[in-house]
This record gives C-alpha cells, sequence and structure tokens, in this order.
C-alpha cells in the first residue's frame, strides 16, 4: 500500500535520533512525559471526539462544547491533575473554550492586578470554579485604543459603591470570549470617575450571571455576538456583547494593585507602573507566542507526511511516480515552514523565561525590564502570529485539492488560528509598539545609557543615530517603514534565540546537526525573503546573496531524508492532527474515500430537494427540447 511504505521507508532513513529530538521539541523528558500520556488519555475518550465538528449546527457545536469542557474539568479532578498536566489537557481538547478565558485571563488578571485581599477572596472561588469569569476589555467602537475605551465606573461616595455604566451603543463590551453565554463573573474595563474627574482605564471585577438560575443581574444584557468565520473553529467560544445600565458594585471589586480608591474617593497611586493594568495582555501574548509553534507545525506535520505519501509526475524506472516533496520547488515552500516551527519553539521558550523574569522583578519593586518585555511579547506575537498564519495557508496549497477538504484538517486549522493576528493586539498596532520602544532606545544611545538585552546590538551601530534625527520628522509618515523595522528587529529576536539553543548541551545522535541545518535554513530563508532591503542597504553583496542561495537549496537536500522524522519529532497524535492526510500509517487514500461518504449529504442517494428544484428542471429541459 503506497501511504504504510512511503512514510515507513521516509522513518528509515533519518539520520538522527528522533526520541532525543521529541525531548527537545517538548523541552524536556519531563515535559514529554507528561505530554505524551495526556494526549493518548484524550485520544482515547470517546467524549473528547472531533471529527463531526464542521459540520454541526451552531448550537449543537457549542452544547457539544460545553460537554467536553465540564468532562475535561471531571477528569482534571478524578485524576488530580496537576496544573501542568490539566493545561495539557486542554491542549490535546482542542477546541477553544469559555475555560481558556476563565484559566488564562479572568485567573491571572486578579492575581496580576488585585491586592491580596483581593486575592484571597475570589482566587479560591475562580480555583474552584464555583465562579467562572472573562475578561471583558474591548468594546464595539474601541478594541486596540484601550485609553479611547468609554465603559463608566462612577465612585459613589454615599454608597461606598461603583457606578458601571455603559453610556453609548459603541461602550457596548463586545467581543469577550466565554461572555456570551457562560460566564457569571467579569473583569470589566471601564473609566474610572471620582467627584467627575476621568482617572483613565482600571480593571473592575463585576458579577454578570445570577449564581442561582444563570440569568443576567438587574441591568445588564448579555448575549453572543454571532457566528465567526468557517465551520467549527472559533465558533464554539462564545464571544459575547455586554451593556450595563448603572449596575452598582462594591468599592473593593475595583482592582487595586496599581491604584486604590479609599472610603473618602481618594486616588492613591501605588510605587508600581500604571501600565500593570496591561499585565495580563503581556502574559497572554507570550502564551500565544509559544502557540504559533504549536500551530505551524500541526500545519507542517501534515503537509510533510503528505508531500511523501502523495505522487505527481516524473514516472521511475519502476513506474512509480515521484514523491511530490522531492521537487525542489515543494521543498522550497515547506521546508522553511518546518524551520520556522522549530525556531517560534525555542524563541517561545525564551519568551516564557523572559516574563518570569520580569515578574520575579516586579515583586522585588524593579521595574527597568518591563518595557522590553512589553516590546518583545508584542513584537513576537505579531510576527509568530502572521507567520503561522500565512505558514497554515501555504500548506493548504502545499496538499493540493485535497487540502481544501475539511478532513484535512487544515482549514479549520486556518480558521481556528487566524484571529490571533488580531486578538490580544492588531498585529500592526503592536509593531507600532515595537518601533516606538525602538526609536526611544535610539533616542538614548548618545546619553551614556547603554542598551541591553535584546537591543544590545545598537549600540554597535552608528548609523543608528542618523536613523533617529530622520524619524524625529514624524512617527506617523514614517510608519509603514518603522513596522518592517520592528519585523527586522523581531526577526534577529528569533534568529539569536535559535541560535543560543544550538549552544546548549543537545544529547543524541544527529540532533544538534539537524537543528544547526534548520537554524541556517531560517535565517537564510529570511535573508531571501528580504533580499532587496539587504541589497539595497548594502548590508550584503550580490555575491554573498547567490553564495546564500546556493547555500540554501543545499541545506534543503540535506534535510530532505530527515524531513518525516523532524514532524514526527513534536509527536502528535492522529486525533490532535484531526487529518486525513497527515496519519501517521500514511493511509490516504482509503482513508479519504471512507471519510466522504460520511458526510450527511451522502445518507441518501437521492439528495433532499431533489423532487422540487432538480426534478422541474430536468422535466423543463426535456420540454423546450421537444420544442
Ligand atoms: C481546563 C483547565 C485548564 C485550562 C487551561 C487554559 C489555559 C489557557 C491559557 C492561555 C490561553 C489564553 C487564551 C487566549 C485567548 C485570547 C482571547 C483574546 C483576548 C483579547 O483579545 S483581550 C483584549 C486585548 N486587547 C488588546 O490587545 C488591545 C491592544 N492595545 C493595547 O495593548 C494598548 O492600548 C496599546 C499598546 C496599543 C496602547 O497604545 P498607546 O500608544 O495608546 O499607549 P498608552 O495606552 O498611552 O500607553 C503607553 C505606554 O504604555 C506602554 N505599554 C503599552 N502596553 C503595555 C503593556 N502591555 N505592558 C507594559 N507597558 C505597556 C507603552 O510602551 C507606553 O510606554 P511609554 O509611555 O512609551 O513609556
Ligand atoms: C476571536 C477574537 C477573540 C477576542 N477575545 C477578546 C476577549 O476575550 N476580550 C476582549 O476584551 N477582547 C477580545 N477580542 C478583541 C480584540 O482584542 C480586538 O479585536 C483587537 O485588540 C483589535 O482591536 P480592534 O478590533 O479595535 O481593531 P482596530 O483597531 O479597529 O483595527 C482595524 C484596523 O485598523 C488598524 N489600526 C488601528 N489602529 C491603528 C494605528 N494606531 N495605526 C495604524 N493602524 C491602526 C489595524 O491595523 C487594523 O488594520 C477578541 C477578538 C477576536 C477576533
Amino acid at each position: 500500500m503506497a501511504g504504510f511504505d512511503d512514510l515507513a521507508s521516509e522513518r528509515s532513513k533519518a539520520q538522527f535520533d528522533v526520541e532525543e529530538m521529541k525531548v527537545i521539541w517538548a523541552g524536556s523528558r519531563h515535559t514529554l512525559e507528561v505530554s505524551d500520556r495526556i494526549s493518548r488519555l484524550v485520544a482515547n475518550d470517546p467524549v473528547f471526539r472531533k471529527d463531526t465538528r464542521t459540520m454541526l449546527s451552531r448550537k449543537d457545536l457549542f452544547k457539544n462544547t460545553l460537554r467536553k469542557a465540564a468532562h475535561a474539568w471531571k477528569r482534571i479532578i478524578e485524576l488530580r491533575l496537576s496544573e501542568e498536566e490539566a493545561a495539557e489537557l486542554r491542549f490535546y481538547v482542542d477546541e477553544p473554550a469559555f475555560m481558556d478565558l476563565h484559566w488564562g485571563m479572568f485567573i491571572p488578571t486578579i492575581k496580576g492586578q488585585g491586592t491580596e485581599e483581593q486575592q484571597q477572596k475570589w482566587l479560591p472561588l475562580a480555583y474552584k470554579m464555583k465562579i467562572i469569569g472573562c475578561y471583558a476589555q474591548t468594546e464595539l467602537g474601541h478594541g486596540s485604543n484601550v485609553q479611547g475605551l468609554e465603559t463608566t465606573a462612577t465612585f459613589d461616595p454615599q454608597t461606598d459603591e461603583f457606578i458601571i455604566h455603559s453610556p453609548t451603543l459603541t461602550s457596548s463590551k463586545w467581543w469577550p470570549g466565554g461572555l456570551g453565554k457562560v460566564s457569571t463573573h467579569a473583569v470589566v474595563y471601564g473609566r474610572l470617575i471620582i467627584d467627575s474627574k476621568d482617572y483613565g482605564v482600571n480593571g473592575f471585577i463585576v458579577q454578570l450571571r445570577s449564581l442561582d438560575d444563570h440569568l443576567p443581574l438587574p441591568g445588564i444584557t448579555i448575549g453572543d455576538i454571532g457566528m465567526k468565520f468557517g465551520s467549527g473553529a472559533y465558533n464554539t467560544m462564545d464571544n459575547g456583547v455586554l451593556r450595563f445600565d448603572h449596575v452598582r458594585i462594591p468599592r473593593d471589586q475595583m482592582l487595586m494593585r496599581v491604584s486604590q480608591v479609599t472610603r473618602e474617593g481618594k486616588l492613591v497611586q501605588s510605587n508600581v507602573p500604571w501600565q500593570l493594568v496591561y499585565g495580563t495582555m503581556v502574559y497572554v501574548r507570550q502564551k500565544i507566542v509559544s502557540d504559533a509553534s504549536c500551530a505551524l507545525s500541526r500545519a507542517v506535520c501534515i503537509a510533510t507526511r503528505y508531500s511523501a505519501v502523495r505522487r505527481q509526475f516524473g514516472l521511475q524506472s519502476n513506474g512509480i511516480e515521484t514523491q511530490v516533496i522531492d521537487y525542489k520547488t515543494q521543498q522550497s515552500r515547506l521546508f522553511p515552514l518546518l524551520a520556522s516551527a522549530y525556531a517560534f519553539r525555542f524563541v517561545g521558550e525564551w519568551l516564557k523565561w523572559l516574563y518570569m523574569d520580569v515578574n520575579q522583578r516586579l515583586q522585588a519593586s524593579d521595574f527597568s525590564t518591563l518595557p522590553e518585555a512589553h516590546a518583545c511579547t508584542a513584537g513576537l506575537k505579531s510576527l509568530t502570529t502572521s507567520a503561522t498564519a500565512d505558514g497554515i495557508e501555504e500548506c493548504r496549497k502545499l496538499c493540493g485539492g485535497h487540502g481544501y477538504l475539511c478532513s484535512s484538517g487544515l482549514p479549520e486549522l486556518f480558521a481556528v488560528y487566524i484571529p490571533a493576528c488580531t486578538y490580544e493586539g492588531d498585529n500592526i498596532v503592536l509593531l507600532l509598539q515595537v518601533a516606538r520602544f525602538l526609536i526611544k532606545t535610539v533616542s538614548q544611545l548618545g546619553s551614556g545609557k547603554e542598551p541591553v538585552g535584546t537591543t544590545v546590538y545598537m549600540g554597535r551601530v552608528e548609523q543608528l543615530m542618523q536613523c533617529h534625527c530622520a524619524v524625529q520628522k514624524g512617527f506617523l509618515e514614517l510608519s509603514a517603514d518603522l513596522v518592517q523595522a520592528a519585523v527586522a528587529h523581531c526577526q534577529l529576536i528569533v534568529v539569536s534565540k535559535f541560535i543560543e539553543k544550538l549552544q546548549q548541551d543537545i544529547p543524541g545522535k544527529g540532533v544538534k546537526g539537524q537543528l544547526e541545518a534548520l537554524c541556517n535554513i531560517y535565517a537564510l530563508f529570511i535573508l531571501h525573503k528580504h533580499l532587496g532591503d539587504f541589497l539595497s542597504t548594502g548590508c550584503i553583496t550580490p555575491k554573498q546573496a547567490s553564495l546564500a542561495n546556493a547555500q540554501l537549496r543545499s541545506l534543503y537536500s540535506q534535510v530532505r531524508p530527515n524531513a518525516i522524522a523532524l514532524v514526527d519529532a513534536f509527536n502528535y497524535t492522529d486525533h490532535y492532527l484531526s487529518s486525513v492526510l497527515g496519519r501517521y500509517d500514511g493511509n490516504v487514500y482509503p482513508k479519504l474515500y471512507e471519510e466522504a461518504w460520511k458526510d450527511p449529504l451522502n445518507d441518501s442517494v437521492v439528495p433532499d430537494g431533489y423532487q422540487e428544484y432538480i426534478q422541474p428542471i430536468l422535466k423543463q429541459q426535456l420540454r423546450n427540447a421537444r420544442l
């Protein structure tokens, strides 16, 4: 059988220790063990099936998601899973749901922006899921411009309460996940108003629904905002709309780590920077970077396996056609994506470290690295999600016509992934933040303040001073170019973190060699993509450009025999991949054929509607023909 033989023979060609590469990909032997065990647990549980997801109506889809979430929670309790294991379970269940916002944003916001007392009050309730929370920041009229939010939280000194209100239609909260149908509580971002004075945006814990009958509390209007792109995909999430009509909450439900409102209505600032109100976004952006490598590697795994199974043209002496993975054009599209998946994995690991480091410093009242952490999380979130979204679509094309079938797994993966380019900050808006950070760093170059961390290279580039003068002519005017500069800065981080990874001790036969090849592919591919910029700025000569391209081609040949093993190292189950084209055993054609018959349209041989619509046309044609 074609697929079986092809993948088995590919695996036998691998020149490195796949088991050791699995450890590198997972991050440690322990993480690999946990992820392997939990992925199998999910794959073997019928409640977590997802093969019919794209065919369900929104209501059935959503109810099924609730069932899965409840079952996941039950299993977490029954099996006494650790936080790490529970997060893996969520990952392999592979379905966006209210739980993500509860654990991923509501709880981190209370931890990051609540006082000790507030944490003691709210976290136990949230950890036990006695309340379910979401993150209600974005409004119908304002998402990117957080300081432009219109929801008001007005202090009433008479009753010691805040009055939460939506003064306009555009102030309606719009988009928060988990809000539409599930959450009982939300962290709501609104303008703090004391004595008619506006103190800017802050977070408030607001109960939305009754804990008895789940009905919205008085003064609160909530609903789902409607179907989103693609079938299945992000429609498992109840992104919601929310309006307040003078809803009162106690004063101690304002998150008060950054600033406090006293009983007398005085605003007291802590010693922490006000930007900590944006802290949850830094945390989630960091997580999104790690997730990018998962989504991209998943698409690459499907496209690579299928490219080894699929044969077109070029009859060999044995009468068999050529595997499409052997075409240089296929390699030059696929292997940079394979390299990117590994590159994003390692930069994600580093960003996780950076985030932990900044958090430890914050605890010790050292706020010096916060601007860099913001710039790195914003920039890398933008770079990796844009590249991943484009990469998934490229993988679909690499799989030809079959890639367009839902059973390939790629359409749903694309549909579920692309909002990552928008949520947690539109990717261009985030790059502008990086640009602002870079300009600020450049402006300090002459002042004796040495650049550190990811900007250390700036101290070595003399032309940057002139650059600063040019930018001072107008940030907005040059913003398109500044965005390119921000991307280049982030690419430099990705490449340097890959190189740093290679400097670590990497055990296992041939593993380091494969990673070196992938790192070189990533760097040279980026150079190739931006060749015009490199040449026009005189960074490289035409001769060097052509040598780089020759080197890239040679690296593709080096990776070719290892391609299947390099995607096997992701250790994905067939359940997680949910792709007929990416099956581990390569048994693509019989399964594609089998899958087609499962479509509800094939339940009957003659379709519903034949009698009403097709038959009359056929009869009409018959009459016309007689005329
Ligand atoms: C079953 C059980 C287990 C389950 C486990 C599940 C675990 C899941 C874990 C995680 C999953 C998470 C799920 C994710 C799902 C995502 C859903 C999506 C959510 C959202 O989208 S929430 C809304 C996000 N919104 C945005 O991102 C808005 C984007 N806009 C902004 O961030 C900002 O407003 C801005 C940066 C664009 C502001 O620009 P502006 O120029 O107006 O700046 P100012 O507001 O005036 O501030 C300037 C000043 O502040 C600095 N700054 C800005 N942002 C930050 C920051 N985040 N941190 C630190 N500093 C910041 C900026 O640099 C300026 O500083 P200077 O004045 O230059 O010094
Ligand atoms: C699936 C999904 C889930 C979400 N979940 C949540 C959630 O749980 N909680 C929550 O609060 N929010 C959530 N959001 C909202 C999300 O955070 C915002 O949509 C996002 O921050 C982008 O803001 P926006 O929609 O206002 O885009 P806009 O800012 O209106 O962007 C529109 C266009 O304008 C451009 N633009 C905007 N400002 C500038 C500028 N200064 N310079 C140049 N160009 C600019 C952008 O690049 C973009 O091309 C979610 C969104 C989605 C799609």
